[in-house]
């Protein structure tokens, strides 16, 4: 058929473009949904860039007057979206789901050479380093010298006014292209939003778009894209774990100071936690865990640390309990498991509540503090005493009283706070004596065949901390670094504070004490989760020099992080610095129980002399 191409009156000073060439290429795209398009490329476009527009379905129906106006999507270029599938940000599924609604409405893809909102290609991956240090998306732009936008529409308008199409319905959900393509000359029928390609990886990028440029995204309602919700139903294995949780680290540095300021983790924060599936990391596979073992777990709470301490807590201390539910006899876990996903518990044993026998069950009171992640857990875990013997109470958090308690200086985010309960019922087999919980012979290790179920408990206790403060570590040098390498400007000459020969010192003395925690934390780890057998309970020496190395690797960490902030300047006092929370949070930590450091000390030195510890659950 004939197009009625007719031409609508240019604005003022918007100088003609006329159409170079128009070749029909067939697309065919990876999840097989395939289309073709006229390809048309101009002349006389005002930025001299080479900008492509593709004419999709009945576009030419869609000019001809009194029909509705053609489906237009302005793509700015995004060469890590659109070609390499960058999660990082929604271009590639918008690029893909435009082709398809314009290629059934009938209208034109714009695919503007403006990469980076305009900034280019380099800068724009120079924004996002400046991002996974914790600045968004447009303050990395700014910071750059750019503006947060710097994308100009005019020859998109030329483009559009040469096919005559002078109005038109535009996919968007940025204010600034309706407003750009409006103040040139295209009437905007409708401003019709795109769907919203949510991820744990774009999470971040997609909420600046919403709260800093007024895009119309409703990120709440959206799910989770896909691939990553699925992914936590299929078993990762160690390093696809630890992937999926290295992928969280930008978000979760972003998210940092908002997490102290809640003192809880964000409910993102939890969501990225169950898509990446960190809380499957130890139960068995008949629960629905992955079973991946100390060494992935350590490692994933060591990963989420260079992220945010108080989130690497919570997770580590919630996984952790997850796997201490799956040691229940079977009743319970169908109880705790049936739902499908994995149960989230706090648990707290200090200062140990008392239990009286009744009817049926126990009756519990006690006031218990440091319930860390209590704020989103279902279950509370309470340590009671029953005539002198240890029970572990499992109660639903619903039943108990919540005390807003945890008010400290660091590690925030966690949300430890109080539990109290008076004369609370709880029935029998709710209830489990401790020294059976903890022993390779619990209840879950009957009928489940994962060796780390027979395992005694102590032997996966005790990591968190540690591999907390390693994290914190390598973040804090990661952050010095950045510091040290920065330019700066003295007086109008270019200089970095890593050239003079103390900041070179410090950073090299900094840079030591994290290798010293990490071969700490390597030895650690090389005792919980031997190359050879599993591990069915450890031998004293082996005990000793497992809780020196992860108490050794934790004060390493401490140092190394006191030595970036003591090198870092005034600044790193400033609110806004992450270091100077970093070095709360590893502060708090070295006071945990787990690293009390004199009573370790002395522990070890028994284990290790064959003299028998003192301190039974060492
Ligand atoms: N500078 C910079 N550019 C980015 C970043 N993330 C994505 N981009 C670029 O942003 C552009 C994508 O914008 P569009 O898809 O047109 O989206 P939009 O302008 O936000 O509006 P919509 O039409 O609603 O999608 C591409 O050029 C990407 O390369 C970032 O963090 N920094
Ligand atoms: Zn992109």
């Amino acid at each position: 058929m004939t197009a009625v191409i007719h031409s609508v009156p240019l604005p003022a000073g918007l100088p003609a473009a006329t159409i170079r060439t128009r070749v029909n290429i067939p697309l065919l795209f990876p999840d097989g949904y395939a289309t073709s398009a006229d390809v048309m490329t101009f002349h006389g476009l005002s930025d001299g860039r080479e900008h492509l527009l593709l004419a999709l379905g009945g576009w030419e129906q869609a000019l001809l007057e009194g029909t509705t106006a053609p489906l237009v999507r302005l793509h700015s270029e995004c060469m890590t979206g659109d070609v390499f599938g960058s999660g990082r940000c929604d271009c590639g599924p918008q690029l893909r789901e435009a082709v398809e609604r314009i290629a059934s409405a009938g209208g034109f893809l714009l695919y503007l050479r403006q990469e980076g909102r305009g900034i280019g290609l380099y800068p724009k991956l120079d924004a996002y380093a400046l991002q996974d240090q914790g600045l968004d998306t447009y303050d990395a732009n700014v910071a750059l010298g750019h503006r947060d936008d710097d994308r100009d529409y005019t020859a998109a308008a030329q483009m559009l006014h040469a096919l005559g199409a002078g109005s038109i319905r535009l996919l968007t959900n940025n204010p600034d292209k309706a407003g750009q393509l409006a103040a040139l000359g295209i009437g905007i029928e409708q401003q019709i939003p795109t769907g919203v390609h949510l991820s744990a990886a774009n999470a971040r990028y997609l909420a600046a778009k919403r709260d800093r440029t007024g895009h119309t995204l409703d990120l709440g309602q959206a799910a989770v894209g896909h691939p990553v919700q699925s992914a936590a139903g299929s078993n990762p294995g160690h390093h696809g774990l630890l992937a999926r949780v290295e992928a969280m680290i930008p978000g979760l540095r972003a998210r940092a100071e908002e997490t102290e300021r809640l003192r809880r983790l964000p409910e993102l924060t939890v969501q990225e936690l169950q898509d990446a599936g960190v809380f499957r990391i130890l139960p068995p596979a008949a629960v629905g865990g992955y079973a991946l073992g100390a060494r992935t777990y350590g490692e994933a709470v060591r990963a989420l640390a260079r992220g945010c301490a108080s989130t690497a807590w919570t997770a580590g201390h919630l996984a952790e309990h997850a796997w201490m539910l799956a040691r229940w006899p079977r009743d319970v876990q169908d109880e705790v498991f049936g739902a499908g996903g994995m149960p989230l518990a706090a648990a707290t044993s200090a200062p140990v509540g008392s239990a009286t026998k009744v009817d049926g069950g126990y009756s519990i009171s006690g006031h218990w503090s440091f319930a860390s992640g209590v704020m989103h857990s279902r279950w509370a875990l309470l340590a009671v005493q029953h005539r002198g013997v240890r029970l572990q109470a499992l109660v639903p958090v619903a039943d108990l009283e919540l005390l807003d308690a945890w008010h400290t200086d660091g590690l925030r985010g966690t949300g430890s706070n109080d539990l109290r309960a008076d004369g609370l019922f709880v029935p029998g087999y709710r209830v489990l004596d401790w020294a059976e919980l903890s022993g390779p012979g619990n209840p879950g290790s009957l009928f489940h065949n994962d060796p780390l179920i027979h395992s005694p408990m102590a032997t996966l206790l005790n990591l968190v901390a540690p591999a907390v403060a390693l994290g914190s570590a390598e973040y804090a040098l990661e952050l010095f670094r950045t510091q040290l390498l920065a330019p700066r400007d003295r007086n109008g000459v270019q200089t970095r504070q890593g050239e003079s020969a103390l900041a070179q010192a410090r950073y090299a003395r900094a840079s030591g004490a994290v290798t010293t925690a990490q071969l700490h934390w390597q030895a650690a780890l090389a005792i919980v989760s031997p190359d050879e057998d599993p591990v069915a309970g450890l031998p004293d020496r082996q005990r000793a020099s497992l809780r020196l190395s992860l108490a050794l690797s934790a004060e390493s960490a401490q140092e190394a992080v006191r030595l970036a902030v003591a090198g870092s300047g005034g600044s790193v006092h400033r609110l806004a610095n992450p270091l100077q929370r970093i070095q709360r949070d590893v502060s708090v930590l070295l006071s945990h129980p787990t690293l009390g450091i004199d009573p370790i000390l002395e522990q070890a030195g028994r284990g290790l002399l064959d003299l028998g510890f003192t301190v039974r659950s060492f």
